[in-house]
């Protein structure tokens, strides 16, 4: 294992970005600052639990390509280190009819575990990247399905009532090839984010630096997504990038990342830090009661509500800006 200020891995394994980032809170399972923090909707690292005790440094590549079960599985390729995410139902939506060009950045195949392995075993600089991104379900071997059985479920099931958090949706087994980046994005779900082995560096932003984050409009397929290139950010286009307040942690494994619902997160596989992988649990969010002052990820909501309705009535989304400027220039500013 590689030492660097008694870390697992070296500084110069992380991607450099413009901004400077504030620590996300690394806390013992034990300590009751961890549900402060989940109740505030803020993220928190969950230390020595075991959560994911059963697949933790047990769920390697070799296992996996071992147990994982002999169905396809999704894998994208990318040109680049980014896998930015899209909506395909989105490519062809009816507001996307007014010509909006639109190239996914990735491609969508299905792979058989063995010969994913065997691609990250033989790549070489210059060929497309993979990323396996599957849900967990009954196809998966009965090994794994035994490890998935032993997760500590009574805990997670406690955060989730406690927390009135709606129902688990699904578990994504994340298998990342090193130095891939997830970019910057949010999601409408609660999720516990598990590090199974390498390590990956989480950089995220509240749900308020939506206006630091310039996302792509709802009916976009990279809705949810930033605009913003962290590897060359466009000052001209999005000024406000440089005021983004970032915060952040590397996962190692047996970690578990609390990342709440709306929060803006970027996802990197460590540079030279081996393959990676992951397991997340997405929760739908709990009937929130509209308490005032509204929370900054309900004011998220609500504008995504309104921008929709927009879209929808106007049908051309190059309308949507004329209007909200006539309706709120001179009047609400
Ligand atoms: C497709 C999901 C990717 C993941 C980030 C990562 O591990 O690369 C994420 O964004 C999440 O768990 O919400
Ligand atoms: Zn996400």
């Amino acid at each position: 294992m590689k030492m660097g200020e008694n870390k697992p891995w070296y500084n110069d394994q992380l991607r450099h970005y413009d901004l400077e980032f504030g620590q996300i809170p690394r806390l013992h399972y034990t300590d009751p600052k961890i549900d402060e923090l989940i109740q505030q909707n803020k993220p928190v690292v969950i230390l020595g639990s075991d959560i994911v005790k059963s697949a933790k440094n047990r769920w390697t590549p070799e296992y996996l390509e071992e147990n994982l079960g002999n169905s396809g599985h999704t894998v994208f390729l990318s040109k680049g280190h980014k896998f930015k995410y899209y909506d395909e139902s989105k490519i062809l939506s009816r507001t996307n009819s007014h010509g909006v060009e639109f190239t996914p950045p990735t491609k969508k195949i299905r792979m058989k575990i063995g010969d994913f392995m065997k691609k990250l075993r033989e790549w070489k600089p210059g060929q497309d990247r993979l990323y396996l991104q599957q849900p967990l379900n009954n196809t998966v071997g009965p090994s794994l399905v035994q490890d998935f059985v032993n997760f500590n479920w009574d805990y997670i099931t406690k955060k989730q009532t406690k927390h009135q958090w709606g129902p688990l949706t699904s578990n994504l087994l994340l298998i990342s090839q090193e130095g891939n980046v997830t970019p910057c994005h949010f999601d409408e779900q609660q999720n516990f984010f598990a590090q199974l082995h390498g390590f990956k560096r989480c950089i995220l932003f509240p749900p308020s630096d939506f206006e630091c984050l310039y996302p792509h409009p709802v009916y976009h397929p990279h809705d949810r997504q930033s605009m913003v290139d962290f590897d060359k950010p466009d000052y001209e286009k999005f000024p406000n990038f440089k005021r983004a307040n970032g915060c952040e942690t590397v996962v190692e494994p047996g970690d578990v990342l609390y990342i709440p619902i709306y929060w803006w997160h970027h996802v990197e596989s460590l540079m030279e830090g081996g393959t990676t992988v992951s397991v997340n649990f997405w929760y739908k969010s709990g009937t929130t009661n509209l308490g005032y002052p509204l929370r900054d990820y309900q004011k998220v909501s609500i504008t995504r509500n309104l921008e929709k309705m927009l879209v929808e009535v106007l049908q051309d989304p190059k309308e949507v800006g004329p209007l909200l400027r006539s309706m709120i220039l001179g009047r609400y500013t």
